[in-house]
């Protein structure tokens, strides 16, 4: 019997059993951010150890950096926690990528952007959307800060060896449906608990058909499915966007790629559980609650807690419902936003802009509506400056600002007010999560933020934007 990636990555990296049973996992790279590394320097102080391979540790800064005045951060805490990524950067000797190093920007764009995310690697950062890295066949894993010191200190953890589940999407999107969708459709059907204990390897003609930015928006929410990781098995497009890339070695190249893919999973490898879903069942898809799983397809209505087939059900759904003041049974397009918000780990790549870009060509944001475009990093901002992209989104009405997290999760000036709604191109709609306590989140793919931007509300981009039409 053959092998999955994920069996073959583990069994590379596996240093030992520990006494509880659990694996001792090599860390092959390991991504930090000002938020969960602190606490972790702070413990190898108080410990006196050192970082045990400098060189296999990259910070940057992403989630308090602000979109304007990017190295003046008006709160004196952020200030802080910049200052201190930097004291621990230089005392431990480990590769910074600060504002000034034209290379900063949110750890899951500037890994695979600097080429140090490779296949048939382990991965760990103490970020849950570590899954990202999965795209080019890593396993890569978000960890909490005690987990960050053991890696810090030892370059391994204890980890408990997982399931495997191949999730397979056949067939081919319609017109308008994004990468976003895919991971949004699949969160819906197997819920945001349903990947708990489970590597999720995404394969079928659809993952094979992607870029390695859609494939990253798809792995980057795995953890929202609830899976520990998921990847993609890595094929000649990972190859040729790893090629030449700063941290890749391209000193016998050929060996190098020839590596990278003998991780790909075998063809008879044994998977836990598979789960089939028709590309064509997916639709633009949006949520309506609180929850990643709460999505639904635009063209849908807001769940009615008296259609719930169980009292759990009916709960969840009155929850969400109270929250979201949304009325149950209606259509979510109509749905008036007060914010959009372009950006984020999941869809602030040069891609995500082009695209967002294509459409808003020539139109105008909504009365009232304040849109927001940020990239993901630095050099996603100077790609999209160079084609022109920021003076598309400028003219449209958007507000073209700095790399960082931003308000996908607020921890910087930019946030939510009151109750206002949010189209987000974001991962995560929890209650409070754009930084105001009742701020609403509507999760959607970059295009439908875009349409919903131009709209004033929830929109179906293929009709705003006549894509249907226009790709015939
Ligand atoms: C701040 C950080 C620890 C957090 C995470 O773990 O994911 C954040 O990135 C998020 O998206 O909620
Ligand atoms: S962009 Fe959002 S999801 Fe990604 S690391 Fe930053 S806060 Fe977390």
């Amino acid at each position: 019997m053959g092998k999955s990636l994920y069996e073959k990555v583990w069994e590379a990296h596996k240093v030992g059993t520990l006494a509880d049973g659990r694996t001792q996992l090599f860390i092959g790279t390991h991504l930090i951010h000002e938020v969960t590394s602190p606490q972790a320097f702070g413990m190898l102080r108080d410990l006196g150890l050192t970082v045990k391979y400098p060189g296999r540790t990259f910070a940057t800064i992403d989630h308090i950096v602000p979109t304007i005045n990017q190295d003046a951060p008006a709160d004196p805490l952020a200030a802080e926690m910049m200052q201190a990524l930097r004291q621990n950067a230089d005392d431990f000797g480990v590769t910074y990528f600060d504002l000034a190093s034209g290379k900063q920007g949110i750890v899951h764009v500037v890994g695979p952007e600097q080429g140090i995310t490779q296949p048939g690697t382990t991965i760990a950062c103490g970020d849950s959307h570590t899954a990202t890295h999965g795209a080019f066949g890593a396993i890569a894993f978000g960890i909490g800060t005690t987990q960050v010191r053991d890696v810090l200190a030892t370059q391994t953890m204890a980890m408990e060896p997982l399931k495997v589940r191949r999730i397979e999407v056949n067939g081919r999107l319609r017109p308008g449906v994004y990468a976003k969708d895919v991971t949004l459709h699949i969160i819906r059907k197997l819920g945001a608990k349903g990947g708990i204990g489970f590597a999720y390897e995404y394969a079928g003609e659809v993952f094979d058909a992607m870029t390695m930015e859609e494939r990253m928006t798809v792995c980057n929410m795995a953890i929202e499915g609830g899976a520990r990781c998921g990847y993609v098995n890595p094929d000649h497009k990972t190859v040729e966007y790893l090629k030449g890339r700063p941290y890749v070695d391209m000193s016998d190249f050929e060996a190098t790629a020839a590596k990278w893919l003998s991780f790909a999973s075998d063809a008879d490898a044994h998977y836990d559980d598979v789960v089939k879903i028709d590309a064509a069942e997916i639709e633009p898809t949006v949520t309506w609650g609180i929850s990643p799983d709460h999505g639904i397809a635009v063209s849908e209505s807001i769940p009615d807690p008296a259609s719930a087939t169980s009292p759990d059900e009916k709960a969840t759904i009155e929850e969400a419902l109270a929250y979201m003041k949304l009325p149950a049974g209606t259509p979510i397009k109509g749905v008036k936003i007060d914010v959009a918000f372009i950006g984020s780990c999941t869809n602030g790549r040069l891609s995500d802009f082009r695209e967002a870009a294509k459409f808003l060509k020539g139109r105008k944001v909504a009365a009232g509506v304040q849109a927001i475009a940020v990239p993901g990093s630095q050099i996603v901002a100077i790609q999209c400056e160079q084609e022109g992209l920021d003076k598309i989104f400028e003219e449209a009405g958007f507000e073209w600002r700095g790399a960082g997290c931003s308000m996908c999760l607020a921890m910087n000036p930019d946030k939510l007010v009151g109750d206002q709604i949010c189209a987000s191109s974001s991962n995560r709609n929890f209650k409070g999560r754009q930084g105001s306590p009742t701020g609403r989140t509507i999760l959607m793919s970059p295009v439908m933020v875009a349409a919903a931007a131009v709209s004033g509300s929830v929109a179906d981009a293929r009709e705003v934007f006549e894509i249907a039409t226009a790709a015939a």
